[in-house]
């Protein structure tokens, strides 16, 4: 579903993605993980055609990205950014209903009775209904986070391209979130991308990893595969022990005995 050939990225003359080969499988919920700094933003700006590569390819089911317009890219793509600069005075209905936008006929038409059925859906899934006639701006950060995921699906997209998306959320949000993308995935071959940091939710929910360093992908597989003590200390740098409470999914404890901070006290 995304393929990425030889990409390389830079800011001026700052080097980010060194040669990125990526293979994104249709139907799959891959999780992108890495260190801070390592480039898993600048990947997805990249596939989402936000930033353009140095050199290289980017292939949407096979087409590539420089051949679809981006009306197209948005009824294939949706995105949950990080953070998001919005600040305009409406309502959660409101806001979920601009996911709607590339789905309508011209600019000038307005949205119809199937724009309407979409966003209701969404917004009864993610549990917004209480919400639905509060400001965005009224919102705290984990409950504009879900806002952001609701208009993200709102766009009905085959590709669901989600930066950090549970960083502002409590553990229970966090796994409604997850829970609700996996769901897609399982249930209507949706193909989802997310960058995350909880290395033990990825392991869960994620059925593919990819592990990213210094702008290069060290390693790609399933969170059994990838998930061990060795592999996490070449990436992160912090020791840890990996236990599995089934045979399927790696639970990862940090181990911080005798571990120091850079204040020497
Ligand atoms: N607009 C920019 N101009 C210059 N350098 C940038 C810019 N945006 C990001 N960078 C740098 O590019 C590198 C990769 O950043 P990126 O945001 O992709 O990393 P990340 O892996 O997503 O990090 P994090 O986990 O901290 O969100 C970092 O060194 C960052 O400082």
């Amino acid at each position: 579903m995304i393929r990425t050939e030889k990409l390389n990225f830079n800011y001026g003359n700052k080097h980010i993605l060194k040669d990125i080969d990526i293979d994104i499988k249709k139907g799959k919920f891959t999780g992108i993980l890495g260190p801070n700094g390592s480039g898993k933003s600048t990947l997805l700006k990249n596939v989402l055609g936000y930033l353009q590569p140095e050199s290289g390819k980017i292939l949407l089911n096979g087409r590539s990205l420089k051949s679809i317009t981006r009306k197209e890219a948005a009824r294939i793509v949706g995105f949950v950014p990080q953070k998001s600069g919005f600040s305009m005075n409406i309502n959660v209905e409101d806001f979920v209903m601009l996911g709607r936008i590339p789905h309508l006929k011209n600019k000038w038409s307005g949205f119809q009775k199937k724009d309407r059925d979409v966003c209701n859906k969404i917004i009864y899934e993610l549990n917004l209904e209480n919400f639905r006639d509060r400001s965005v701006l009224s919102l705290s950060g984990g409950e504009f986070q879900r806002v952001l995921v609701a208009r993200a699906l709102c766009q009905e997209p085959e590709v669901l391209l989600l930066d950090e998306p549970t960083s502002a959320l409590d553990m229970n949000y966090a796994v409604d979130i997850l829970s609700t993308v996996r769901d897609l995935v399982e249930i209507k071959n949706l193909t989802a991308v997310a960058v995350l940091h909880d290395l033990n939710l990825a392991s869960i929910f994620c059925s593919e990893l990819i592990l990213m360093k210094e702008g290069k992908i060290e390693h790609c597989g399933k969170p059994k595969e990838l998930m061990n003590e060795k592999i996490l200390k070449d990436i992160y740098g912090f020791d840890s022990k990996v236990i599995y409470e089934d045979d399927e999914t790696p639970y990862i404890i940090p181990v911080c005995n005798g571990r120091r901070g850079v204040v020497n006290v």
